[in-house]
């Protein structure tokens, strides 16, 4: 089970230059967060300092109940255990196989025997679809598989708490699709607590329960997916669209001139697209810390965009999930391939769950 984490008026500085200030948000337990912001908004600074190896000018990173800034250099080791971290580049070691930079983890930080360490790599290395690679060397798999093999690692300590780096980085939007999926599987199966970075639009979209934007040195919103993907907030909308109009430039913000150019010319943010149900495990389950789709727009008065929660079968989640909760619930439910039903159709096995695409 994962734990939250609690960040309250936290500053970082280089220098005389500020990376961000006052950035306060919770990351709730077992739920999957991303972490948007344009290039250079200090999103890995962020990420970084979470996990200790960088230290805030001013704020409190509370895991549990202990403030990590603050925290002797002993607690601090010990409370890093609870964080697994993939850096973007997957920082595998380039002259070990994938078993020995899955097992290194284990051989530095704990007193395992190897046929323990062999049983649990081996574990890992399935749980990301990398059985059979362990013999290659970094040099020898594609991109995505670094990837894999670095989760692996980041999960060899069984962290409680999991910091992913722009998994995407590097990669081609089906590899993308593919290691999305595993990051829902995985919380699925481990529910731990989940930060993701990332400039994958699709991703922030359709993955996670919450989402976050820097922009300006400043944390704009964090939040509910549906807060966010419903927002009117210029900034929000101009970056979840993806589009060039908006306050965000080329070099971070627009000046006023601008601003009142775009204007004139009636050029706006955009419309908000519908917001898309949110990708499942490939079991069909729902995660523990999953949200039923459209309650946050139900609890807040929120109108959502035409179309949303509506598949590519034309199913709308929302009128359906109470169906699929109970189906998926039932003794036959999460097991028995073509068990359960919603209206006339499967929802188990078979049965692609919402937001299945790939
Ligand atoms: N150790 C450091 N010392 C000084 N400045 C640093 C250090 N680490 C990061 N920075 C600066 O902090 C700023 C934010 O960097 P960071 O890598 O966190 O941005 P980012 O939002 O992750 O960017 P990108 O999306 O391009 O990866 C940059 O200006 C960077 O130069």
């Amino acid at each position: 089970m994962g734990v939250e984490i609690r960040v309250e008026g936290l500053t970082k500085a280089f220098g005389s230059q500020t990376i961000w200030q006052d950035v306060s948000l919770t990351l709730p337990a077992g739920e999957i967060s991303v972490l948007l912001g344009p290039s250079g908004t200090g999103k890995s600074v962020f990420l970084k300092s979470l996990v200790g190896l960088l230290k805030p000018n001013r704020g409190h990173i509370w895991v549990g109940d202990r403030d990590l800034p603050y925290l002797p250099e002993s607690q601090l080791y010990e409370t890093r255990k609870l964080f697994g971290v993939l850096f973007q580049d997957g920082a595998l070691f380039g002259s070990m196989n994938i078993f020995d930079n899955v097992a290194f983890p284990l051989r530095e930080h704990t007193k395992k025997s190897e046929s323990e360490v062999k049983r649990i790599v081996m574990e890992k290395l399935e749980l990301v679809g990398l059985l059979g690679a362990e013999g290659k060397l970094p040099g020898e798999i594609s991109g995505g598989m670094k990837k894999r093999a670095g989760l692996a690692r980041a999960l060899v300590l069984d962290p409680e708490i999991l910091l992913v780096d722009e998994p995407d980085s590097g990669l081609d939007p089906v590899r993308t699709a593919y290691l999305n999926q595993t990051m829902i599987d995985l919380n699925a199966e481990l529910n731990q607590t989940f930060l993701i970075v990332t400039h994958d639009i699709n991703t922030a979209r359709t993955v996670p329960d919450n989402i976050g934007l820097l922009f300006r040195r400043e944390l704009v919103m964090f939040g509910p997916r549906e807060m966010l993907l419903s927002s009117e907030e210029p900034v929000v909308r101009q970056f979840l669209n993806a589009r060039r109009v908006g306050p965000i430039g080329m070099s971070e913000e627009k000046d006023v001139s601008e601003l009142e150019a775009e204007a004139k010319m009636g050029m706006d943010v955009g419309k908000l697209p519908p917001i898309p149900p949110q990708q499942m495990p490939t079991t069909g389950r729902i995660r523990p810390a999953q949200h039923a789709p459209g309650a946050w727009c139900a609890a807040h008065g929120v109108t959502p965009p035409p179309g949303s929660f509506i598949d590519e079968l034309g199913r709308n989640w929302v009128e359906e999930w109470p169906r699929y909760v109970a189906a998926m619930s039932s003794p036959v439910g999460g097991h028995q391939i073509g068990g359960p039903q919603i209206g006339d159709q499967q929802v188990a096995g078979q049965q692609q769950p919402p937001g299945a695409r790939y």
